[in-house]
């Protein structure tokens, strides 16, 4: 059965003790349709989501609500405040809606109080307007922000304690806990904006089988060459994550349920094509997928999350490998 959406697998509470430093390509087996000779070796990109190429200036939360959070400091400004509208969102009450904004001005790095009501701080002094040097301190209410120079050594730890507080080890995808932040914003966008939002709660059939067959390693190794194909099908601005032990989950922005079903359908039709091998013997592997689209403009997180989930039950009750969606 899929369990509860409030239900997370220890799988995913042990995490942590995954570290991104050690990355390799590790090569799976997977055979599909396409490759009718056998076995299609395939590299997962196990180097992970850090993403390569020289990284941009940033504020790192390491303080207080919303520890781990960062926000980089490109072409756009960065507002940081309450609001689930602003680019750093520090939901806690000490904090304005718009607390202060943060951009880059010629070779500079400036940040501007917005009228907050508890003042931004620079290194315990309050501040309209400054501008900022590599490993200062800007106090946002209760929450200390560090602000990270494009040059400094600090970056590569800082994004590697940010890689770990918002993905899952096993899969690489967002964690359960970033997804929920990313929803709650996009739940916040899509009111606003009066734009679709669809959710896919993706849940593998008949899993405890496969471990109980073939070994828990093996069952891992299933579970992470589905996450690629979650990665193979999503576009740039869809967020998908596992969510929970065999359950992944695909936020799509600007797609209504039609769409989001026809999203659904594909990646449900690649992963039943796509021949598994875990110990070695081929299987066929299937997911049964749950779409819901929020309902613009009353709709809420909950709302949202136990639509999809009543769909997957459905999908589950009505025979598995197929994809429901919520009326
Ligand atoms: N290998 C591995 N297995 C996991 C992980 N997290 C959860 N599981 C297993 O996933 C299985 C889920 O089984 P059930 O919830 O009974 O559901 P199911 O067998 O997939 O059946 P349906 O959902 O009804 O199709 C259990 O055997 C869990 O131990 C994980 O991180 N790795």
């Amino acid at each position: 059965m899929a369990p509860p959406v409030g239900h997370v697998a220890p799988a995913i509470l042990a995490e942590t003790a995954h570290r991104f430093g050690d990355r390799v390509h590790s090569s799976v087996a997977m055979s599909t349709p396409d490759d009718p000779s056998g076995i299609t070796q395939r590299t997962l990109l196990s180097g992970g989501p850090l993403r390569p190429g020289p990284r941009s200036a940033c504020v790192v939360v390491i303080h207080g609500e919303g520890l781990g959070r960062r926000a980089d400091i490109g072409a756009a400004p960065v507002l940081v405040g309450r609001s689930q509208e602003a680019d750093l969102v520090i939901a806690h009450k000490s904090v304005s809606r718009e607390h202060c904004r943060i951009w880059l001005d010629g070779d500079a790095y400036r940040i501007l109080d917005l009228g907050a009501t508890n003042r931004t701080r620079l290194n315990d002094a309050p501040i309209e307007d400054a501008t900022l040097a590599d490993g200062d301190h800007v106090v946002v209410g209760e929450s200390i922000l560090k602000f990270i120079g494009q040059t400094s050594v600090e970056a590569r730890y800082h994004e590697e304690i940010y890689q770990l507080a918002t993905h899952d080890a096993l899969t690489e995808l967002y964690n359960r806990r970033h997804f929920m932040e990313m929803l709650d914003k996009e739940i916040a966008r899509a009111l606003r904006h009066r734009r679709n939002l669809a959710l896919c709660i993706v849940d593998v059939d008949l899993f405890k089988p496969v471990n109980d067959t073939f070994g828990h390693i093996a069952g891992d190794e299933v579970l992470r060459l589905i996450a690629a194909i979650v990665r193979e099908h999503v576009r740039g601005d869809d967020i998908a994550s596992r969510i929970g032990g065999e359950e992944f989950a695909v936020l799509l922005p600007e797609c209504d349920a039609e769409a989001a079903k026809s999203f659904a359908e594909r990646l449900r039709a690649a992963i039943a094509d796509a021949r598994f091998a875990p110990g070695g013997s081929p299987r066929r592997i299937t997911v049964s997928v749950g779409v819901a689209s929020l309902a613009v403009p009353e709709g809420n997180r909950s709302a949202l999350l136990a639509a999809a989930d009543a769909a997957l039950y459905r999908a589950k009750h009505e025979g598995r490998d197929r994809v429901c969606v919520a009326p």
